[in-house]
């Protein structure tokens, strides 16, 4: 596998307390990949570390073949649009592009030019005059414009509105078609992820709770309502489990068909899926009964 980030015992500390501890993941390319989990899960550090903004306090990273560790040629190769679409409020829509093309070897001045003029903004605006989703296009320009191998966006649009969302993430979109680079971006909303993203990662405490394609993780994951059981056999994987009286919900995955009458079987939205895994993170339970054919 093509890998854009590997990560293996990363750890992130701020004195004694730590951000981001035992995270291994691997997030192969080609992907635009949500990075979703709970405030404080360490996604925001993660997307740092990997962007080289921050030095890992343990664990190794390897991001693009490279360490990120600040030098001009990793730089170069990694976009990153950070959590607030930062930019200079004094400095125009121009002189960021200007600012960009300085900073920047493999600057595409022609496509910032370009996304500029078809997103209607006036180069002498100045960034602070801008709306949030102008802002937050314009950081997307100038991430675009790098042409970099791998884009990181951390909550990009949590500030938008529903429209300058859509806008947001159909401009991020045709850039993918357009240039075919790896993206990973980090959101709670997780309607816009289903829209954007074809490979998924959960991230709880640090940890990887699940990792896929989207399609291969709606495939395999089912909801099972039927009469109340405590338990399933202990070699399901059981993600989440709530219970009534009279009757029980499961959330398990599995590659199998299940053919046993009393469950009636639903598919899952992603969103679904990423309430199971946030509802109850790493639990499996074990128990008697769900017949599943192998
Ligand atoms: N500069 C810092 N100093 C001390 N602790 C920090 C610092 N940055 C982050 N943390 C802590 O590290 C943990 C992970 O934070 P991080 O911002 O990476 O989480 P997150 O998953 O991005 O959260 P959110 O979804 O709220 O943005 C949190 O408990 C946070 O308080």
């Amino acid at each position: 596998m093509n890998s854009v980030l590997v990560a293996q015992d990363l750890g992130k500390r701020y004195g004694r307390r730590w951000a981001l501890r035992d995270c291994s993941l691997e997030i192969p390319a080609g992907h635009v990949v949500g990075l979703v989990g709970p405030n404080g899960a360490g996604k925001t550090t993660l997307l740092k570390l990997a962007a080289g903004q921050l030095v890992p306090s343990e664990g190794r990273l390897t991001v693009l073949g490279g360490q990120p560790d600040g030098s001009a040629s990793q730089l170069a190769k990694v976009g990153f649009v950070a959590q607030d679409t930062p930019a200079y409020s004094g400095l125009s829509v121009e002189e960021h592009l200007r600012l960009g093309a300085r900073l920047n070897p493999g600057w595409d001045a022609e496509l910032a030019r370009d996304r500029i003029a078809k997103l209607g903004l006036d180069p002498r605006q100045r960034a602070g005059k801008l709306s949030g989703g102008q802002r937050a296009q314009l950081a997307l320009t100038l991430g675009l414009a790098k042409r970099p191998e791998l884009l990181i966006l951390d909550e990009p649009v949590a500030s938008l509105d529903p429209l300058a969302r859509r806008e947001f993430l159909q401009g991020l979109m045709e850039a993918v078609v357009d240039h075919d680079f790896s993206v990973v971006l980090s959101s709670h909303l997780v309607s816009d992820l289903e829209r954007t993203c074809d490979y998924l990662i959960v991230l709880i405490g640090s940890r990887v709770q699940v990792a896929g394609e989207v399609d291969k993780l709606l495939s395999t994951h089912h909801r099972l309502t039927g009469p109340r059981r405590d338990h399933l056999p202990s070699d399901q994987h059981v993600v989440s489990a709530t219970h009534t009286d009279r009757q029980s919900t499961f959330v398990i995955r599995t590659d199998s068909p299940i053919h046993d009458p009393s469950w009636a079987v639903t598919q899952l939205t992603l969103e679904d899926l990423v309430l199971a895994y946030m509802a109850t993170p790493g639990r499996v339970h074990a128990g008697p009964t769900l017949e599943v054919q192998r």
